[in-house]
């Protein structure tokens, strides 16, 4: 699929794609962790890193995206996962309208949203958070702390009817949406926030 000035890797109808929309300021070994594991258990070809410009609900701005996708990129190691910056080249911020541009971009392919259970937490502050369940499957992935509070948050009360059991996960991302589904995957204690806390990210000032 030919797709000039989108930055997108390539990829071909049917494929189903998992996206990991994040800051990855900076990027880090969870982020990794979590996307190995999103295409075992929930059926996946591939997963894309959708490098944010900046996510519209945290106040500070990120270190800047060339930054963040050249530490991105030099960290995945994995045949399957690519790190893109299509939010910054088709200008979209908000995830409901970045899914219908990579929609437009590659039809036919079949993508499922990616996040961490901290994400589903807040997910209903997200802009038309319910046309995003609608419009893909979601994948939950487990974090330390936060596997409770993801489960019976207000997201996962509305659309308890589109729950996929845990054990079927591998279906994901054939499903028809509105369906998601939590994996209790093995949980690596990892975040940018206590990276750039220890000063180990040259990106950006702890803050
Ligand atoms: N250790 C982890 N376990 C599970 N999910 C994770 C982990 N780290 C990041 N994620 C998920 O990856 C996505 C992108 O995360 P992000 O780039 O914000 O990293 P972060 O470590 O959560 O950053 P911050 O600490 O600044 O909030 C989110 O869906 C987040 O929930
Ligand atoms: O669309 C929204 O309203 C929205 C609100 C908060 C976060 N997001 C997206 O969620 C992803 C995770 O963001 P972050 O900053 O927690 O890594 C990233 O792709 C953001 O663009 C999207």
């Amino acid at each position: 699929m030919d797709r000039p000035g989108t930055g997108l890797p390539p990829v071909r109808a049917e494929m189903r794609v998992g996206l990991l929309g994040g800051s990855f300021d900076p990027p880090h070994a969870g982020h990794l962790h979590i996307s190995k594991e999103a295409l075992k258990r929930f059926g996946l070809d591939r997963v894309w890193w959708l490098v944010s410009p900046g996510n519209p609900l945290k106040p500070h701005g990120p270190a800047p995206l060339s930054e963040r996708i050249a530490a991105a990129r030099a960290l995945v190691d994995h045949p399957a996962i690519a790190v893109t910056d299509f939010e910054a080249r088709v200008g979209t911020r908000y995830t409901a309208e970045t899914l219908r541009e990579l929609r437009r971009a590659c039809p036919g392919v079949r993508f499922t949203w990616l996040m961490g259970a901290d994400n589903l937490v807040q997910f209903h502050r997200w802009e038309n958070w319910r046309s995003i369940m609608r419009a893909v499957p979601v994948g939950v992935l487990a974090r330390p702390g936060l596997r409770l509070a993801a489960q019976t948050s207000v997201a996962a009360r509305a659309f308890a009817h589109a729950r996929l059991p845990a054990p079927q996960s591998r279906r994901l991302g054939g499903a028809v949406p509105p369906a998601w589904c939590f994996v209790n995957v093995p949980m690596v204690d990892l975040s940018s926030s206590a990276i750039r806390a220890r000063g180990e990210w040259r990106g950006r000032k702890p803050g």
